[in-house]
């Protein structure tokens, strides 16, 4: 999979520009507030139908335009070269069309172009609450099996349910039926996550030993509940507590993986920039697995990352990101310190300036294999 166009219209400061990206590292340089990360946020829109910086829509289309809209092309092994439209207003109102016909469902873009995003703020996954780590893992599953989709809809719809009739509910009884399937479908759902863990896991330590030798990773998975125990049993328990709470308080919807280093939870003992270092492993680690067992690549976005890393871990980098086959799009202010991942994957260079692209220069990897 690559990314072969991406035209912008009205999105932050870029009012109208067109890239055109290389297969291998693309590397966007330019000032403070040029608008680099504008242009990676802009595909993390269409990946993924929303931004890394904010939840609301109006922030994100430039000032005085009443919408934005990112046109794309990218190229997939089956289907070849099919276009992307996303256009949103600032009613919320959004227009998805996919190889030209009008799409409703944000998992398409999601399924056509898996993408990982690797930034300054990115070790909240580690650091804050559990909602991201599912997240995680549910990325995972969801590119590698194709039942779970459906699957965790519904899950979710079920979970809705519940919540809706634990308002309404003096007694537990309207709720025995629904939590029946509630049960029978969150542990499928559980052991989808959970093989998938089993399976990503010895990718990550194996990434873990080039960036934190110095630790020894374990990673725990936590279904959401104690599986010795009936969830339905410990759903009928908790009727009480859930309906004073107004939701439920166990099941799938409160999955987690949970590291530890050298038998310390991770956030307990790493420092800021080693817990930056486990993150990029593990969003790593998940690429290289994609690539590993279904022969897709994703795409990498690395915001301000590479100038925090020393010359000899951003060499690694640059070798598991070409391992992962990725197409990579990397943002700094001067090339200087993307020098040692240059030389290790073929390299195109890109000139942002308020909010226009202005150069463009392609670049051989001086150790192409
Ligand atoms: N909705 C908007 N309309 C117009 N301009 C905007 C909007 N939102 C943000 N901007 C401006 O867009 C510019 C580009 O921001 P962006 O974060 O992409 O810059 P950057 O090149 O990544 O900078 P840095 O290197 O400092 O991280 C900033 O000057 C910002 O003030």
């Amino acid at each position: 999979m690559a990314l072969l166009r991406l035209q912008l219209h009205d999105f932050r400061n870029i009012q109208q520009a067109e890239l055109l990206p290389g297969r291998g590292l693309n590397v966007l340089l330019g000032r403070n507030g040029s608008g680099k990360t504008s242009l990676l946020e802009a595909i993390h829109y269409l990946g993924l139908g929303r931004s890394f910086r904010t939840h609301l829509t109006n922030r994100v289309i430039a000032h005085e335009a009443k919408a934005f809209t990112l046109f794309a092309q990218i190229e997939l092994a089956q289907q070849g070269t099919i276009p992307l439209g996303l256009s949103k207003n600032r009613n919320g109102e959004s227009q998805l069309k996919v190889a030209g016909r009008a799409a409703d469902r944000l998992a398409q873009l999601a399924e056509l172009l898996p993408l990982q995003l690797i930034h300054p703020e990115g070790f909240g996954l580690l650091t804050a609450g559990p909602q991201q780590r599912r997240a995680f893992i549910d990325w995972g599953v969801f590119h590698v099996d194709m039942g779970f989709y459906p699957l965790w809809s519904r899950v979710r719809r079920l979970l809705k349910q519940r919540n809706a009739l634990l308002r309404q509910s003096q007694h537990y009884d309207p709720l025995a039926f629904w939590d029946l399937e509630l049960a029978r479908l969150g542990a499928q759902l559980a052991d989808l996550r959970s093989a998938y863990c089993a399976a990503w896991l010895p990718l990550l330590q194996e990434i873990t030993q080039d960036f934190l030798p110095e630790y020894e990773f374990r990673v725990g998975f936590y279904p959401g509940w104690d599986r010795q125990r009936e969830l339905t049993t410990l759903l009928a328990e908790g009727f009480e507590r859930d309906k004073a709470m107004g939701h439920t308080a166990v099941g799938p919807h409160k999955a987690d993986l949970r590291l530890k280093a050298n038998g310390v939870p991770v956030q307990d003992v790493l420092s800021r920039g080693q817990l930056k270092l486990l993150v990029c492993a593990m969003r790593l680690a998940q690429g290289l697995y994609l690539n590993r067992c279904s022969g897709r690549e994703c795409l990498f976005l690395i915001d301000d990352f590479a100038s925090e890393l020393d010359s000899e871990k951003r060499r690694r980098l640059a070798q598991r990101l070409k391992q992962c086959a990725s197409q990579v799009f990397i943002t700094a202010i001067d090339e200087a310190p993307l020098a040692d991942m240059m030389s290790e994957l073929e390299c195109h260079l890109f000139h942002v300036e308020q909010g226009t692209i202005t150069g463009y220069q392609a670049r051989e990897s001086e150790s192409k294999t």
